[in-house]
């Protein structure tokens, strides 16, 4: 399937209310689309959009109501060089104990770090993204507080890198739940990859919507890096299928937008225990407490 990309000059960055507008209008399927700015030096900032589908109209103005810009260069990206030229270009990522890093760089896994293999592919979760550290390192900072989690489950799992962190850790099973089939599709190379076929479980669902997922519930940990909307949404079913005192580390979210995902979920029956705030992105950790 082609990728297309739309990129026009503007003179500042996107403000957090124009990426959550574009977030929540534009993707019909999530993972395909991703909002991109890149500052050139001179003080422009190059701001733009990939998408699975030629940008139409709607996609088109809404970046430029963002950004006051009217020319755009839309063109056409081969699957395979894009998914090289990633993979070339991505450097490792430490988060805590986890080291992230795609094949290239095996060899400069640290002896005492946790490495999680991942290839640069159509699916989100490389660990360069605000949201994957800060639920690498939230789910770290779970780990040195004495947390232990024998039965986790990654929501909206992308590459599946959340949940072969817990496998790893723990050596324990955890499930990896995407609604697109290319994500799943790439977890379970991932989990292949990392030769952890029979620990990390990969399912196609929407939230929990999985026998699978409701036979092992309620986990004790749960991880939902997906984006406001979709959390919102789900709050009442993260508590349901999750543990009293169990965790649930939540991301995708703008920092504007987190007070309002703390307020469901206290309504749902959590404690807020951690926010961490990398660039525009919040992630937050709760503990079920009823
Ligand atoms: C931001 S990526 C996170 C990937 C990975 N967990 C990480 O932390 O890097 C969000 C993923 O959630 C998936 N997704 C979105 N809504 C979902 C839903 N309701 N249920 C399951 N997966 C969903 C998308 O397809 C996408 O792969």
């Amino acid at each position: 399937m082609p990728t297309f990309t739309a990129f026009t000059k503007t003179t500042g960055r996107l403000p957090a209310e124009a990426i959550s507008a574009l977030l929540e209008n534009v993707i019909p399927e999530p993972t395909g689309v991703g909002v991109f700015e890149i500052e050139d030096g001179s003080g422009l900032w190059e701001v733009g959009a990939y998408f699975t589908e030629k940008p139409d109209a709607v996609g088109l103005a809404l970046i430029a109501a963002a950004n006051d810009a009217k020319d755009f260069i839309i063109s056409e990206l081969p699957d395979t060089d894009w998914v090289a030229k990633v993979r070339r270009d991505l450097a490792p990522v430490e988060a805590g104990r986890f080291f992230v890093y795609g094949s290239h760089d095996a060899d400069k896994l640290p002896d005492d770090k946790i490495g999680l293999l991942i290839e640069a592919a159509m699916a989100f979760g490389t660990g360069h993204h605000g949201t994957t550290l800060g639920c690498l390192r939230a789910f770290d900072r779970l780990l040195t507080n004495g947390g232990t989690y024998e039965n986790v489950a990654d929501i909206g799992c992308g590459t599946a890198v959340l949940a072969m962190a817990a496998a790893k850790v723990n050596d324990t099973p955890a499930y990896a739940s995407d609604i697109d089939e290319v994500a799943v599709a790439v977890a379970q190379s991932n989990v292949d990859a990392n030769g952890l076929g029979d620990q990390v479980i990969c399912l196609e669902a929407a939230g929990f919507s999985h026998e699978v997922l409701e036979a092992k519930a309620p986990f004790d940990l749960v991880f939902a890096n997906i984006l406001k909307g979709p959390l919102v949404a789900l709050a009442p079913d993260v508590a349901a299928h999750t543990k009293t005192g169990g965790a649930v580390i939540l991301s995708g979210i703008l920092n504007p937008q987190a007070s309002e995902v703390i307020d469901v979920y206290t309504r749902n029956g959590f404690n807020l225990i951690h926010h961490e705030e990398i660039v525009d992105w919040s992630t937050l950790t709760l503990e079920k407490s009823a």
